[in-house]
């Protein structure tokens, strides 16, 4: 196991500047869950831990110790990455023993490993079988068992499970949380995917255009979207925005909408009186209400069941504005419908975009 420090780490391909000082300092046996749209980075910032992309500017340190100059093979990592890149001519016991024989090991640690792991991965019955003899699940899985065999100080995953169908990827996606609960491995591990990240994370490290846009727990970055980036970013279907203008009147404050609609706030925020503000509501927090004072009524466009739930896609003031709800009474809504905003489930972004900072109200001030 071990300590990943990332110190204002920078990256440039050419002129072309990709990463613009990085700073994460990751714990020993932490499970670490970069996200972010396609471009911004994490590949980039995973391969350098790794040894297989030169820092530019900035240091990695691996427990403690500086890696900038170090090559791939002496700092003790294992990656595992969507192309599970086993080599055709070797068995599964081969592939997964081939990290350890390169390195000289003793025969028996070699014996031993593979069947640890196999065991773990459910590998056994398949030890003798080349790769083009097992489905896509189970080439992940000899994947991971080629880099649990090493025992490495850390794991790097860089979207193992993104050739994988629906429901294999959740079986392995269960399968690597088990393994990080009895390993207690550092891993970093990067997806597209929401529920791997809420579900796998230790930390979730959310990157926009090569900056790190907030660092928390998963229910820190749903719960407290640090900006309107991270708030559009997590969370399926997305968070939903409004114009507004805050406002306080006799101790309450509100958010005026642009139709004159006044939104009630749960508590005063550190905003001038009138400042442009966001409005964000998750979905799923959206309540299909009677019509009312304080309800808004928009048209609907869309309705799609997902099993699960529906999501309503409504036209709020002619924006598009979603509803997920689990009522299915909402399978037979419209042409119109009422909506209102619980004010515990509302977020506040100032101008800037950024999360705005709540305030106790005093009577008639802000
Ligand atoms: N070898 C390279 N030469 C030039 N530009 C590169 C190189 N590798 C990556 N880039 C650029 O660096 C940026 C970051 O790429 P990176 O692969 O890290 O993004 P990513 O967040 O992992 O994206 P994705 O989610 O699509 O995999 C992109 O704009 C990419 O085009």
């Amino acid at each position: 196991m071990a300590s990943i420090d990332i110190r204002n780490v920078r990256k440039n391909f050419g002129i072309v500047s990709v990463l613009h000082g990085v700073d994460l300092a990751i714990k020993n046996g932490e499970f670490v869950v970069l996200v972010g749209p396609s471009g911004c980075g994490k590949s980039t910032l995973l391969r350098m831990i790794a040894g297989l992309e030169e820092v530019t500017e900035g240091e990695i340190r691996i427990d403690g110790v500086r890696v900038n100059e170090r090559a791939p093979k002496d700092r003790d990592i294992a990656m595992v990455f969507q192309s599970y890149a086993l080599y055709p001519h070797m068995n599964v016991a081969e592939n997964m023993s081939y990290g350890l024989r390169i390195r000289k090991a003793a025969r028996e640690k070699i014996t031993a490993a593979v069947s640890n792991a196999a065991r773990k991965l459910e590998l056994q019955p398949l030890l003798a079988r080349r790769p083009k003899a097992l489905s896509g699940g189970q080439r992940q899985r000899v994947a991971m068992g080629r880099a649990i065999v090493r025992q490495p100080k850390a794991f790097l995953f860089d979207e193992p499970l993104s050739n994988l169908d629906a429901r294999l990827r959740e079986q392995m996606r269960a399968e690597i949380k088990k393994l990080h609960r009895d390993l207690g491995a550092t891993s970093i591990y990067v997806t597209h995917d929401q529920i791997e990240a809420m579900t796998l994370a230790d930390r979730i490290v959310a990157m926009h255009e090569g900056v790190v846009q907030q660092v928390g727990s998963p229910l820190e970055l749903y719960d407290r979207p640090a900006n309107l980036f991270v708030a559009g970013f997590i969370g399926s279907p997305a968070m939903n925005f409004l114009s507004a203008r805050y406002e306080v009147s006799a101790g309450t404050a509100s958010a005026r909408l642009p139709d004159g609609t006044l939104i009630a706030l749960s508590s005063g925020y550190q905003l001038e009186e009138g400042a442009a503000v966001t409005l964000g509501i998750r979905p799923e927090h959206v309540e299909m209400s009677p019509a009312s004072e304080t309800s808004l009524r928009a048209t609907v466009d869309l309705i799609e069941p997902t099993g699960f739930g529906i999501i309503l896609h409504l036209g709020l003031h002619g924006l598009p504005f979603n509803v997920f709800t689990l009522d299915r009474a909402a399978l037979t809504a419209g042409p119109t419908v009422t909506v209102a905003f619980p004010p515990q489930h509302l977020h506040l972004f100032d101008e800037t975009g950024k999360r705005a900072l709540e305030s106790s109200l005093q009577k008639g001030t802000g």
